[in-house]
């Protein structure tokens, strides 16, 4: 995997790792802004529609209560069937039924169980007393409830089967002494109170009342309205369980309940789930009415969390910009140099130069390696050529130490050969003549035999020694094999070959500087053959030539020169 791919990889993991925690702490963030928000619009919330709610109610109940009071309705309780009596209270009702909101009152008397009733049309004028309140009828239980529990004030909603209406009763106990006579009161229309004060007006906001023991009285959906929850067992209620899915919901707000009973005029929070969806749940106690007031937030319509996703966005296409810049920084400064290297490199390993410019485009470290190759691709290349050189210096040794004779240092019968072929070669063009001289030590055998081989030795460096003394500067000699010696003469013509033939004769034969073991002088003579090359002549014809002259030396007595003459024939020297 290239370098580059590798750090694309990297980049997108890099990239994939830190958005999550990103992505979580934005949303924690936010969450916890939302949260905080919706905590304060609760509180606000819930003390406002406390006041919007309890106006319209307290006012009822402070004219219930002076109903309650009044001094009429009190001594008509004491003596229920009594006309007169009956007949003030009900003035005294009617009055009442102007002020009250809704034009409508109702009173029950415990004496003769008698209920009175009359409402904004005056429907029932004249026809007041309604029906007689039966304990033993269900319908009528809430009424023997209220008085049994003796709360002075409480406010229910109901349906009265008998009147066919439904509505939020406000109940004010009539008290004569500490004796419970009565009860008196008036009944708010359900669907306007409910329209005014729990209707859901801000999107996303509602608001419920329920009593101290959980049951709903005031709820938009009317269905979930516990109905009568004072004749009621505690399983029977419609309760806010209704409401939370969840019990740990649940029990946060009968816990808020509870602490909010001892912390009065106090909102708590809670957060909970309805519907599946997140809301904020916020609680206030009217002791007034005795009721709790329940304001739920739903945080999604209200502050939706997608509004935070334009920081997420943001986030990601500066977090994408960085990387791309740094993708772009770390191409130019890292990858596109240790490309370079790279080429650079596989030039130096094909035998190429690279450029003088290479290390001059980087710097810091890449510039620093860049240099330091270039440094070493340089002794590299010296070292190369320094090698190059020492091996052309030793093949040509070799080549030379291939082509001499170890002990005379001339020529060998290799190194002449080569040297005759291309004499005869230019002669052949250059009209240049060429002659051969074919040495051989006479007796050289009983030499070593009566001598030694390396007295030998000396008589055959000794005899090259003055071979070469002898010869022109433009002639060559060589050691031919063993006790033979080859000399090669340019320009050379028979009196050429024959006068240097005859000096090397005689000053071998004259030679006093070979010694034998004793100290006494070898004798040395060497017999010569000659022979001048003909036009066109090749080698093997030559030396044929000139080793039968040399033959023909030898025959004649040896110590002596013969020349081959051009017809073959040989001819003295
Ligand atoms: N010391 C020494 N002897 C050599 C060397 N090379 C050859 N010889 C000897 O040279 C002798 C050559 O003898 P021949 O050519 O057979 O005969 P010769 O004794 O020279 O007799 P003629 O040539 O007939 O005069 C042999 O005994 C070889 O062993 C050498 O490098 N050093």
């Amino acid at each position: 995997m290239s370098l580059r791919l590798r750090f694309h990889l990297l980049t997108l993991f890099f990239f994939v790792i830190s958005a999550v925690p990103v992505w979580l702490s934005v949303r924690t963030l936010a969450e916890g802004i939302v949260e905080q928000w919706a905590v304060r619009y609760a509180e606000k919330q819930v003390l406002y529609d406390k006041e919007r709610t309890l106006q319209p109610i307290l006012r009822e109940v402070a004219l219930a209560r002076q109903l309650a009071n009044s001094q009429y309705i009190r001594e008509w309780s004491r003596q229920p069937d009594e006309a007169g009596a009956t007949r003030h209270a009900v003035a005294e009702m009617e009055s009442f039924r102007q002020s009250f909101q809704d034009h409508n009152y109702f009173v029950g008397l415990k004496g003769n169980g008698r209920y009175y009733f009359n409402n904004a049309q005056n429907e029932f004028a004249g026809r007041e007393y309604r029906y007689t309140l039966n304990p033993k009828q269900p319908k009528d239980a809430w009424f023997y409830d209220l008085i049994r529990q003796g709360r002075d004030i409480h406010i229910n909603v109901n349906p009265d089967p008998e009147l066919g209406i439904t509505k939020l009763w406000i109940d004010v106990l009539i008290r004569d002494g500490s004796e419970i006579v009565g009860i008196a009161g008036t009944g708010l229309d359900l669907g306007s109170f409910i329209g005014n004060v729990v209707e859901e007006k801000v999107p996303g906001v509602t608001s419920l009342f329920i009593d101290r023991a959980g049951a709903i009285q005031l709820h938009r959906n009317q269905a979930l309205i516990d109905y009568g929850s004072v004749s009621k067992r505690p399983g029977e209620r419609n309760t806010i369980d209704l409401l939370f899915e969840d019990s740990a919901d649940r029990k946060a707000i009968y816990a808020a309940m509870k602490l909010l009973e001892v912390q009065n005029g106090k909102v708590v929070t809670e957060l909970v789930n309805m519907g599946g969806k997140r809301h904020l749940a916020g609680l206030v106690y009217l002791p007034e009415i005795d009721w709790y007031e329940i304001t739920l937030l739903d945080l999604d319509v209200l502050l939706p969390f997608g509004q935070f996703s334009g920081i997420i966005l943001l986030y990601a296409l500066s977090l994408l910009g960085i990387l791309v810049l740094f993708n772009m920084t770390l191409s130019r400064l890292v990858l596109q140099p240790l490309g370079k290297l790279d080429a650079a490199m596989a030039l130096v390993e094909t035998g190429g130069q690279v450029p003088a410019s290479l290390d001059q485009q980087a710097s810091g470290e890449i510039g620093s390696l860049m240099r330091r190759f270039m440094q070493m691709a340089r002794t590299v290349t010296e070292a190369r050529h320094d090698l190059e050189g020492k091996v052309q210096e030793r093949t040509q040794a070799l080549d030379r130490l291939s082509k001499t004779d170890s002990l005379t240092e001339l020529l060998n019968r290799r190194g002449m050969s080569e040297r005759l072929e291309a004499e005869l070669v230019r002669m052949a063009r250059e009209a240049w003549p060429v002659g051969i001289l074919w040495l051989d030590v006479d007796h050289f055998k009983q030499i070593n035999d009566q001598t030694g081989h390396a007295t030998g030795d000396l008589a055959l460096k000794a005899i090259a020694g003055i071979i070469e003394a002898e010869l022109r500067r433009y002639d060559v000699v060589s050691r031919w094999g063993g006790d033979e010696f080859l000399v090669m003469l340019q320009p050379a013509g028979a009196e050429v070959l024959a006068a240097l033939g005859e000096r090397i004769r005689s000053e071998v034969a004259s030679c006093r500087t070979v010694l034998d073991p004793a100290g006494a002088i070898v004798p040395l003579s060497v017999s010569i053959g000659g022979a001048l090359a003909r036009p066109g002549e090749d080698l093997d014809s030559l030396l044929h030539r000139g080793d039968t002259a040399l033959y023909a030396a030898k025959a004649a007595g040896r110590n002596v020169v013969r020349l081959a003459a051009p017809a073959d024939e040989l001819t003295p020297a």
